[in-house]
């Protein structure tokens, strides 16, 4: 079955709007985990602009789902990582100025240090997931760097459709669903996601070689108006519809 990860990221950022205690991100990765959430991503970023050490640390006491570190390839963060030992670490590509992760990390580029990065965390026994672009250079270079998973970054196709620009839409969703096909043939486990919509989640989830969504902003902007439950039901039941037969 196609697997939902819930991403708490902004319900940190609503928390720190305000340096409050609530909303609290392990609330909302309970009652995510109690809605069908089959895990919980979390990014601790260098700049700490929303999810901290100390929920990072919560979450891997509470969570009875398996949690998913995201994280820049830095040696503090390999620290933080190799404490915890989550079922799966992210890493993502991270500048300080940018909103939100604007492209995925260049693990072509990078291949000798990254693959030395990835192994330590791979004995630990974390699954380490790289969150790539489709390019097919990025694939095979995360295959060769001992990743067991590639998260492909659907930001861009969600962006064409937002903009209504249908044709680079279309190329793009072709584009990863061609680079899924090539990350299963390589033997890796294929992720999705960066700004998934209802929407936009059903040509994503159709993809066959998927076996994992990371959703997190739309949905706790739709938890506002109608319940973090309702929210992760739908975007469920949207899942589920673009897996079903013809
Ligand atoms: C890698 C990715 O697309 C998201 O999981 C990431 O967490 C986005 O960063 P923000 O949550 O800070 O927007
Ligand atoms: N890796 C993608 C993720 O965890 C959630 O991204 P978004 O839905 O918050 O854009």
């Amino acid at each position: 079955m196609l697997r939902l990860g819930v991403n708490i990221d902004h319900v940190a950022t609503v928390r720190n709007a305000r340096g409050t205690p609530w909303p609290d991100p392990l609330r909302a990765a309970l009652m995510a985990q109690q809605a069908g959430a089959d895990g919980i991503t979390a990014h601790l970023r260098e700049d700490r602009r929303h999810i901290s050490d100390a929920d990072i640390a919560h979450l891997a006491d509470a969570l009875d789902v398996p949690l998913n570190l995201e994280m820049a390839a830095t040696a503090e963060m390999q620290a933080i990582a190799l404490r915890h030992r989550p079922h799966a670490v992210c890493l993502v590509p991270e500048k300080r100025e940018e909103r939100t992760t604007e492209g995925g990390l260049d693990v072509a580029g990078d291949l000798a240090r990254l693959a030395d990065y990835v192994a330590p965390l791979r004995e630990a026994g974390s699954r380490v997931s790289l969150f790539i672009g489709h390019d097919p250079r990025q694939i095979e270079a995360a295959a060769a760097a001992g990743a067991a998973v590639v998260e492909l970054h659907t930001g861009a196709y969600c962006d064409f459709d937002t903009a209504g620009d249908i044709a680079r839409r279309d190329a793009e969703l072709a584009g990863l669903a061609e680079g899924a096909r090539l990350a299963a043939s390589l033997g890796l486990e294929v992720h999705a996601g960066h700004g998934l919509t209802f929407d936009t989640v059903g040509p994503i989830a159709a993809l066959p070689q998927i076996a994992e969504l990371n959703i997190g902003h739309f949905l706790i902007a739709e938890s506002i108006f109608t319940g973090l439950g309702p929210a992760i039901a739908q975007m469920r039941r949207r899942m589920d519809a673009a897996r079903a037969p013809a």
